[in-house]
């Protein structure tokens, strides 16, 4: 029979996962969603025709695998009291959260893994790093690659601080996406393209862009070199992009990565202070 799945938090993130474990057919009768919000759960059970808790202990009564999808700030309320079955797999994606914080709440029976999903997960297009210590088995670590994987792709990591790291590139990523799109939407509108144009233009760029990537990765062609070879000398991309090096681009990314990891460091540290 397939895994019982229990999400604490049936929020933007958890919709994401739930739609990709529902499209890879799931059965619906084996996810169960804990959710206070009276509206928002009206709103999962209206979309999935799920059995919502308006708690955890209820939804995860009996989970093989339990989802901790609520915000960092909320995640020790989210989890007071509850004692789940030894042995259940739990996969936080909250940013921040520590292994260690996870393991004085919930007792050590159970098996913890990290992970950090990104929205495109909606679309079956997410990517999800995940990382669990030695002691967590291998058959753990496979239901909780089956449940991100629905979702999109999953790398494992080496270290739980490399989940901070993916927070920063990934997990926040497509944020940095859309404000690109919206930059060079603003900018096709100051050159006198109207606002829907413009927006056209800058979003199709990036979809025919990211294709030629991925199939340009998959032939071993450097993504330096795919923008080498837009590249004209003397000619219009070269006058953009010297502006984009000399303006610090890739300095501005790196500091914006980095107060991303950052935080997702300080949230942990400020959490794993509750007891
Ligand atoms: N939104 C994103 O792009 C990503 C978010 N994350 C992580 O996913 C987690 C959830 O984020 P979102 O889905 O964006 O937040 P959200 O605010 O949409 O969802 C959180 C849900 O938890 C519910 N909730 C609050 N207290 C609860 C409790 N005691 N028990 C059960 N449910 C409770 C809220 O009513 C809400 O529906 C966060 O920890 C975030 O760090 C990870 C990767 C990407
Ligand atoms: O902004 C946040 O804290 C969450 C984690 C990654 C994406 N959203």
């Amino acid at each position: 029979m397939a895994a019982k799945i229990a999400f604490i938090g049936g929020g933007n993130m958890a919709a994401s996962l739930i739609g990709g474990l529902l499209q890879a057919g799931h059965p619906r009768a084996r996810i169960s969603v804990a959710e206070p919000s009276a509206e928002r759960a009206a709103w999962l059970r209206r979309s999935f025709e799920l059995q919502v808790a308006d708690s955890a202990a209820p939804a995860c009564a009996g989970a093989e695998l339990v989802v901790l999808a609520v915000k960092p700030q909320q995640m020790r309320e989210a989890l007071a009291g509850l004692r789940l079955e030894a042995g259940c797999v739990v996969v936080s994606i909250a940013a921040g959260i520590q292994l260690a914080s996870l393991a004085r709440w919930l007792g050590e029976n159970v098996h913890l893994v990290r992970s950090m999903p990104n929205t495109p997960a909606l679309l079956g297009a997410g990517i999800s790093g995940l990382y669990a210590d030695a002691t967590v088995p291998v058959a753990a670590r496979d239901l909780a690659s089956y449940v991100l994987g629905a979702a999109g792709t999953c790398v494992w990591l080496e270290s739980e601080a490399q989940i901070d790291a993916v927070t920063a590139v990934s997990g926040s990523g497509p944020a940095y996406f859309f404000l690109v799109t919206e930059a060079m939407r603003e900018a096709g509108v100051k050159l006198g393209l109207s606002p829907d144009v413009a927006g056209q233009l800058a979003l199709q760029t990036f979809i025919g862009a990211a294709k030629m990537a991925e199939d340009g990765i998959a032939r071993s062609i450097d993504i330096a070199q795919l923008r080498a070879n837009v590249m004209s000398r003397g000619g219009t991309t070269e006058a953009a992009v010297r502006h984009l090096e000399i303006a610090g681009l890739r300095t501005i990314f790196d500091a914006a990565l980095q107060a991303a990891a950052d935080r997702g460091r300080e949230l942990g540290a400020s959490l794993a202070k509750e007891t």
